[in-house]
């Protein structure tokens, strides 16, 4: 489907919709719900209240019989002054205290249920964009359910409670009135819906922008050695300029309705006085009253003038909520059964996978794995080795369950891992992966990210046994230091060390280790050696091998190439064969080999 048609697919639903999804997150907050219905009633009782006064003042208060009179309309005004500050004042609170504690809770879900999605959500979506959903769109709709919200429904309140007035006031007036305002209504919500397909349109730009801006951020060190500062610049401020192109439609549409409320809302108003002004010089009308009706009138108009102001801002928020509304209805790609097979509490680690094929859902036709048949015995180790492209990583994508098979099974521990939750079976695997992603929080968060609530003595046993104990104590604040973005930066051996404690804290009874193929300094290369022979004991432990002397140690080496297993045996089976191992270590490991 092309954008364009998209955009007008969506302006044809009902404009305000998508708000419904705020409903159930609003209702969990009754109590202030009441406050805030309560506020707004009273506030706009008060308001209009005052011309009531006002007819009196003018009618009978310049009465020169009854002094005291116009003394106590004079105080009655101020007890309804003070009921508007209060009231109003509490709507104001009320209003956007739901409106904050809604959009907390909305983005604590929204997030929740991102954590939840199978990694083919991830693939399909750039994650830039998605944490732009999470704060931008959450946040536009904060400042509709707080500000603009306690804005409509005021005026919603004083419109009606104005026009109900108007008639008890002058019937004949009114019922003019009335006959305006669907003149004045229908092309306003017509032309609102326009505002907001604009709108949606406009923040999808907006996403797109913040994704690329964050992608480059992350990448700087690439940039600027590719020196690509200008070319990454350019491409961002075109970004930027077709989302401010974006907002300009959105926000000329926007301009345009609110020229076209007004100029409806006080043409008929003006039209209507005429005619009043009319009963008034023939004396069929006192000019208090038509004084109180042109307040009346002048109330609901700009009750009506500020909705179409706020109508723009709603429709936006609608756009923000659809978007989340497609997160939050995405169904897991990957979910637990619902009465999953319960693992042992030691697994013992017995991986096979049976006549497995599979291809990526984002990856074309071709298939990763092809008809693959494979058993792991429980502390079997096992190295895989292959060319790039082989599908030596995809085996772990299977295996940790993150997509199911086209066709074949997979197993842990005999049971097809379809039958068991997610999370039980991920729970028995620890993976050690070639670049570790290092959190902005403590050295000890960061080992402890595996096992949350391990104590400190835990931690401090992980990191020793991963030979990270040495940097890791020599830090500033020790096992507080702050970590990743804007804390200490660590090395490559580092960071593959503080994997590896993560792992070893984790005590899992299967272990999948990507090695790492970017070459450490001899010292470092020790200690990951060291750490990792540490960590494989008695587990099964599959290794995507770079190093001769990991494979040498395997028990067992699987030889991929084009998604299948094309070879394996030992190290010196192997190179005998003379197959695509003997050509690969030949290539990776010269004479060492032989
Ligand atoms: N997320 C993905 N979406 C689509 N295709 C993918 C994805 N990940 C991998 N592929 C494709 O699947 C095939 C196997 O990839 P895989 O990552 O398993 O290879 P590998 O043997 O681990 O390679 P390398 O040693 O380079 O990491 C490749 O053709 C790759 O392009």
């Amino acid at each position: 489907m092309t954008e364009r048609s998209t955009e007008e697919g969506r302006a044809r639903r009902p404009a305000l919709r998508p708000l419904a999804m705020l409903l159930p997150y609003l209702l969990r907050y009754k109590a202030q719900l009441a406050g805030a219905g309560v506020a707004l009633v009273a506030a706009a009782l008060a308001t209009l209240t005052v011309p009531l006064a006002v007819r009196q003042m003018i009618d009978h208060g310049f009465n020169a019989d009854n002094p005291g009179a116009i003394n106590s309309y004079f105080l009655g005004l101020i007890g309804v002054v003070a009921v508007l500050a209060t009231a109003s004042s509490l709507r104001f609170y009320f209003v956007t205290w739901l409106g904050e504690r809604v959009v907390a809770d909305l983005r604590a879900d929204v997030f929740r249920h991102l954590t939840g999605l199978g990694i083919d959500y991830f693939d399909r979506n750039r994650s830039g964009e998605i944490a732009s959903r999470l704060t931008a769109d959450t946040t536009q709709i904060k400042a509709v359910a707080g500000a603009n919200v306690s804005i409509a429904l005021r005026n919603l309140v004083m419109f009606a409670g104005a026009v109900a007035m108007m008639v008890v006031t002058s019937p004949h007036l009114s019922a003019l009135v009335l006959l305006a305002i669907p003149l004045i209504v229908l092309p306003l919500v017509g032309f609102g819906r326009k505002v907001r397909s604009r709108s949606r349109w406009a923040q999808d730009r907006l996403a797109e922008a913040s994704a690329y801006a964050s992608e480059a951020i992350g990448a700087m060190r690439i940039v600027q050695s590719f020196t690509a500062e200008g070319s990454v610049s350019t491409r961002f401020a075109a970004v930027v300029e077709e989302a401010f192109a974006a907002a300009r439609r959105s926000t000329a549409a926007r301009a345009a309705l609110t020229a076209l409320g007004i100029f409806l809302v006080f043409s008929s108003m003006v039209a209507v006085l005429w005619w009043g002004a009319q009963d008034v010089l023939s004396g069929r009308m006192s000019a208090g009253t038509l004084g109180q009706f042109l307040i009346y009138a002048v109330i609901g108009a700009g009750a009506l003038g500020e909705l179409s102001q706020v109508w723009g801002d709603i429709a936006n928020a609608a756009g923000a909520a659809e978007r989340l509304s497609e997160i939050l209805s995405e169904a897991p790609s990957v979910s637990a059964p619902t009465a999953p097979v319960a693992l042992p509490p030691r697994a013992s680690g017995r991986i096979g996978l049976s006549r497995v094929t599979f291809a990526y859902p984002e990856g074309g036709r071709e298939a990763a794995l092809r008809e693959v048949d494979l058993t792991i015995e429980p502390g079997e180790r096992v190295a895989v080795v292959g060319p790039s492209g082989a599908g030596k990583s995809t085996l772990f994508n299977l295996i940790l369950r993150f997509y199911d098979p086209q066709s074949g099974v997979v197993t842990f521990d005999d049971v097809d891992i379809k039958r068991l939750d997610p999370t039980a079976l991920r729970r028995a695997i620890a993976i050690v992966p070639q670049d570790t992603v290092i959190f902005a929080a403590s050295a000890a968060e960061n080992i402890a990210f595996g096992r949350s609530g391990a104590s400190e003595a835990e931690i401090r046993a992980a990191a020793v046994a991963a030979q990270a104990d040495g940097f890791l104590s020599a830090l500033p604040q020790g096992y507080a230091t702050e970590l990743g973005e804007r804390g200490v930066m660590l090395s490559g051996g580092q960071r593959q060390r503080i994997a590896i404690a993560r792992a070893i804290l984790k005590d899992a009874p299967v272990l999948l280790l990507d090695e790492a193929t970017s070459a450490l300094d001899a010292e470092s290369e020790v200690a990951v050696q060291t750490a990792l022979e540490g960590l494989m004991v008695g587990r099964t432990s599959i290794v995507i091998a770079h190093r001769l002397a990991t494979i040498l140690k395997a028990d067992r080496i699987l030889v991929m190439d084009g998604g299948t297993i094309v070879e394996t045996g030992t190290h010196d089976e192997l190179v005998r064969r003379s197959g695509l191992y003997a050509r690969l270590a030949e290539l990776q490991f010269g004479s060492e080999a032989a």
